[in-house]
C-alpha cells in the first residue's frame, strides 16, 4: 500500500510551531511522549483476554475497583513522560497524592493531569475505552525552585488548560487534540505505528437529536434534568416538537467521540444519590479535558449551572456534574437549571437546600 500523503502527529505539530514561533517546543514533546503512551496502551488493551495480566483487586482513592489496565496504563504514561524534563508533577485518576518526577530526571514546567483508563468498567465486554489527558502550567514558584508539587498547584479551573485531548480504544484508535486552536483527531495506523490526520477542523453541530444519559439514575436526578429528559422522550407531539434518539455506552470518553463527530448531549447530572459526590465524573481528569474539546469544537461543557472551565476545583479528586456536547442543547438545559419551576415541574425541597453546589 502507498504510504498516504496525511500529516502525521509529528509534521502536524511541528507545523502548529512554525505558526506559532514564539512556543518553544517543550509542549510538542509532551504531547508526543503522551501519544507514545497511548499507542502503547492501545497495545496492551487490544491483547484483551490474550495479556497475561497481573491480578488486579486493588481499590483506587476514590473507593473503586482498580482494574488491572487501569494500573498498566497509569505506569505507562509516568515511565513514558517523567523522563522528558518538561515536567513539573502529574496527577492522575489512579494515584490518591500528585507524582513527584523523581531523581535523577529535571523538573519542568508544564502538570500533566489524566484519567489512564476510562470506562475501563468495559473492558471485560470488549467495548470501546480510551485515555484522557490535561496539560496545565505550574505555578511560577513550582517552575522557579523546582520544588515538589501539591495538590494545590494542580487546582486550576479549566479555562486554564494548554492543552487537552484524549485517544480512543475502539475498531481504530484514535487521538483527539486541542492546543487551544480547534480540534483536530489523528487516526492511528498501526502498520507504520503513526498517527496520521485524519479529521482537520472538528466541529460540533449546533444542534441535535441525541442524548446520552444513564437513565436507572433517574429517581435521583434533579427537576431540571427530569424535565430535559422528559421533553426529549415525549418526542415529536411533546415541547421539543421532535423525536430523539438515545445512546449510553458507559465509556464517556466514546460518547465524547460521539458526539464530536455527530453532535448530541451527554449528561452525568449532579444527583442527590450521595451528597458526599456531587455528580460522578471528575473535574480534573474527566470534565476539563473533555470541556476544553467540546468548547474549542463549538460544542459547550457545563457542570448544569456553569461554564464547566470557569469552576475553580477544590481538590484533587473532585466530582462534580457534567453536561457537554451540542452547544444550543446544553444552554437549554442550563437555561432549565437557571428557570423557577413551573407548576408541572415543581423544584422539591432538597434543589433548594442541597448539601452541596457545583
Ligand atoms: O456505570 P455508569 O453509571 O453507567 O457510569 C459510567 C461512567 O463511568 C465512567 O466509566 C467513569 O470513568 P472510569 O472508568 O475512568 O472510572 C465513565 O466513562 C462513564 O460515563
Ligand atoms: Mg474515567
Ligand atoms: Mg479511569
Amino acid at each position: 500500500m502507498p504510504l498516504s500523503k496525511k500529516q502525521t502527529l509529528t509534521q502536524y505539530l511541528i507545523e502548529q510551531r512554525r505558526r506559532f514561533p514564539q512556543a518553544s517546543g517543550e509542549l510538542n514533546a509532551l504531547i508526543l511522549d503522551v501519544s507514545i503512551a497511548c499507542k502503547a496502551i492501545a497495545r496492551q488493551v487490544a491483547l484483551g483476554a490474550l495479556a497475561e495480566a497481573p491480578k488486579g483487586g486493588t481499590v483506587n482513592v476514590q473507593g473503586e475497583a482498580q482494574k488491572p489496565l487501569d494500573i498498566i496504563s497509569n505506569e505507562m504514561l509516568i515511565r513514558q513522560t517523567e523522563w522528558s524534563g518538561h515536567l513539573a508533577g502529574m496527577a492522575s485518576e489512579e494515584m490518591d497524592d500528585p507524582y513527584q518526577i523523581p531523581e535523577p530526571y529535571t523538573r519542568g514546567k508544564y502538570l500533566l493531569v489524566f484519567d489512564p483508563l476510562d470506562g475501563s468498567s468495559n473492558l471485560d465486554v470488549n467495548v470501546s475505552v480510551g485515555s484522557i489527558f490535561s496539560i496545565l502550567r505550574a505555578p511560577d514558584d513550582v517552575i522557579d525552585s523546582g520544588r515538589d508539587v501539591t495538590e494545590a498547584d494542580f487546582l486550576q479551573p479549566g479555562a486554564t488548560q494548554v492543552a487537552a485531548g484524549y485517544a480512543l480504544y475502539g475498531p481504530t484508535t484514535m487521538l483527539v487534540l486541542t492546543v487551544g486552536n480547534g480540534v483536530v483527531g489523528f487516526t492511528l495506523d498501526a502498520g507504520i505505528g503513526e498517527f496520521k490526520l485524519t479529521h482537520p477542523g472538528i466541529r460540533v453541530p449546533e444542534d441535535t437529536q441525541e442524548f446520552a444519559i444513564n437513565t436507572s439514575n433517574s429517581r435521583f436526578w434533579e427537576p431540571p434534568v427530569k424535565r430535559y429528559v422528559d421533553e426529549c422522550l415525549a418526542g415529536r407531539s411533546g415541547p421539543r416538537g421532535k423525536d430523539f434518539n438515545m445512546r449510553w455506552i458507559a465509556s464517556m470518553v466514546a460518547e465524547a467521540h460521539r458526539i464530536l463527530m455527530r453532535g448530541g448531549v451527554f449528561l452525568y447530572p449532579r444527583d442527590t444519590r450521595d451528597p458526599a459526590k456531587p455528580g460522578r465524573l471528575r473535574l480534573l481528569y474527566e470534565a476539563n479535558p473533555i470541556g476544553m474539546v467540546m468548547e474549542q469544537a463549538g460544542g459547550r461543557c457545563s457542570t448544569g449551572r456553569q461554564p464547566m472551565l470557569g469552576v475553580k476545583p477544590s481538590s484533587l479528586h473532585q466530582r462534580i456534574g457534567l453536561v457537554f456536547g451540542s452547544k444550543n442543547e446544553v444552554e437549554r438545559i442550563e437555561r432549565y437549571h437557571h428557570e423557577p419551576q413551573t407548576k408541572e415541574s415543581p423544584a422539591p425541597l432538597f434543589a433548594e437546600r442541597s448539601l452541596f453546589r457545583d
